[in-house]
């Protein structure tokens, strides 16, 4: 049984206190108006799953609030309370958008049989609003394209932070999750979100950068009528949709100042309250926030507040990003060329030696992404049975090194203003870096496996 939070309008009290008593019998909880200006204020301040609505509301038109109730709740079922000369109005009732009707008086069974009947709508609606997010999360998904995602790796320290990740899922502690840009935060928390106990439960995301101050803080608890220019309707935000899943905060490092202190109540007290409204209200939501910015170097700035980085850093894990993950390359390189090959309609694309070099000497600073945009290109791009080096643009030259506006890009690269020797030592360590082997680097460098041991140790990079 879902259980619901009802309110009954009628201005006769017995009525009120025998349907009260009706309905709490059934298990769910009711709350009563005697005219509709209290309707009015009741429907304003509480998050309602029915409404019993007498038509004959004293001095006040029931019709008036059937009618303001169906415009600005539309998805709150109200059942029309009428008396047997009345049905007529009940059928009118019915076309201005009431969901049934009772007439009085009326017997325990008939009331049951409504209440089963709106609780079954309000499961419908609920999975309806959980249908809609995941929509929203597939569209974001499809319109990127992106391939099965791969949680599979042979470096030890991936393979930590995903023990540690899957281990965390079914706990209900809040879990950061650290790493340069296209290493994967956001895929990978919708994996632990599906592997957790919440899994039947909404997964909900929420960008932080995208938005101004205002529009994220409503975004997150929504906000009333008027609370801001552009605030035309009441609506309730993502921390209400998220309520009893999971609430994915992308970018928690943009997340203003101001809006710091309310997350942090959420996290402590899973209060909140909307934009414009002193009501408090109440969520239940298991954070999981990503960024690749450093936290605990905001904190010592001061562009972010210890206490909540101490709250929602309970569970830390950091993504390497791909050049850390030499051996984890080609299985990625691999899958995403069997996807992309297909969707172009070669299935047997394969990568050719140099292509393979190609892709191991270069650093991804865009990491995953970067390495999935590299690739749908070259399938498009390929002529023959093989991707060659040449399809792999962004991998061509060493200068991509040095492109300017990466942030995890070096200054060293071919043509700066630096020493041979430096520019050799960078060359080296990037090659080593992305290499599954020093056998491979050496090959790589054209040099022996004793001159590169000579030089790592002279370079200090055992
Ligand atoms: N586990 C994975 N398996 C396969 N591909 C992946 C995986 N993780 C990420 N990718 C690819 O990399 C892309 C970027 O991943 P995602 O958006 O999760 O990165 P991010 O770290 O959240 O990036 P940003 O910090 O820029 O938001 C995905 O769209 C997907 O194509």
């Amino acid at each position: 049984m879902t259980h619901m939070d009802i309110l009954i309008i009628d201005d006769e009290k017995s009525i009120r206190s025998a349907t009260t008593i009706a309905v709490e019998a059934e298990g769910h909880y009711a709350e009563t108006a005697d005219s509709a200006r209290i309707a009015e204020m009741k429907l304003k301040e509480g998050d309602f799953n029915l409404v019993f609505l007498d038509l004959r509301l004293g001095e006040d038109n029931g019709m008036d609030l059937l009618r303001d109730i169906a415009k600005h709740q539309p998805d709150l079922p109200v059942v029309i309370f009428t008396a047997h000369a009345s049905i007529e109005t009940a059928v009118e009732a019915t076309r201005e958008g009431a969901f049934d009707y009772l007439e009085k008086p009326f017997t325990p069974d008939q009331l049951r049989a409504i209440l089963l009947k709106a609780e079954k709508a309000s499961r419908t609606r609920k999975k309806i609003v959980k249908l809609e997010n995941e929509v929203q999360e597939l569209q974001t998904q499809v319109s990127t394209q992106a391939p099965p995602s791969t949680f599979e790796s042979q470096e030890p320290a991936m393979q930590e932070s995903l023990s540690t990740l899957f281990r965390a899922a079914a706990t209900p502690a809040s879990i950061l999750i650290l790493g340069e840009s296209g290493t994967g935060k956001s895929v990978i928390s919708k994996a632990v979100h599906e592997q957790s106990h919440l899994a039947q439960n909404p997964f909900v995301t929420v960008s932080c950068p995208s938005l101004s101050k205002e529009l994220l803080e409503s975004e997150l608890f929504g906000h009333v009528k008027g609370s801001f220019t552009g605030a035309v309707k009441d609506k309730w935000g993502k921390v209400h949709a998220a309520d009893g899943g999971t609430l994915f905060l992308d970018e928690i490092g943009e997340l203003p100042l101001e809006i710091q202190p309310k997350l942090l109540r959420l996290l402590q007290e899973k209060e909140y309250e909307r934009l414009g409204e002193n009501k408090t209200r109440q969520s239940n939501v298991r954070i999981i926030a990503a960024t690749n910015r450093n936290l605990a170097e905001m904190v010592e700035e001061g562009s972010f507040r210890e206490d909540l980085f101490y709250r929602l850093n309970v569970i830390t894990v950091e993504l390497p990003a791909l050049r850390q993950r030499p051996a984890d390359l080609l299985l990625f390189a691999n899958n995403y060329l069997s996807f992309f090959g297909k969707q172009v309609g070669r299935d047997n694309l394969q990568y050719s030696k140099e292509a393979l070099a190609a892709l191991r000497s270069y650093p991804w600073p865009g990491n995953l992404r970067e390495l999935r945009n590299s690739i749908e290109r070259a399938a498009i791009l390929a002529q023959g049975s093989e991707v060659e080096a040449a399809d792999l643009p962004s991998t061509n030259s060493l200068n991509a090194l040095g492109t300017p506006g990466t942030n995890s890009l070096p200054s060293i690269s071919p043509g700066s203003r630096v020493t041979i020797a430096e520019l050799e030592e960078e060359h080296i360590r990037r090659v080593v870096e992305t290499s599954s082997s020093l056998q491979e680097a050496a090959e790589i460098l054209g040099i022996d496996n004793a001159t590169l041991y000579r030089k790592r140790k002279k370079m200090n990079l055992e």
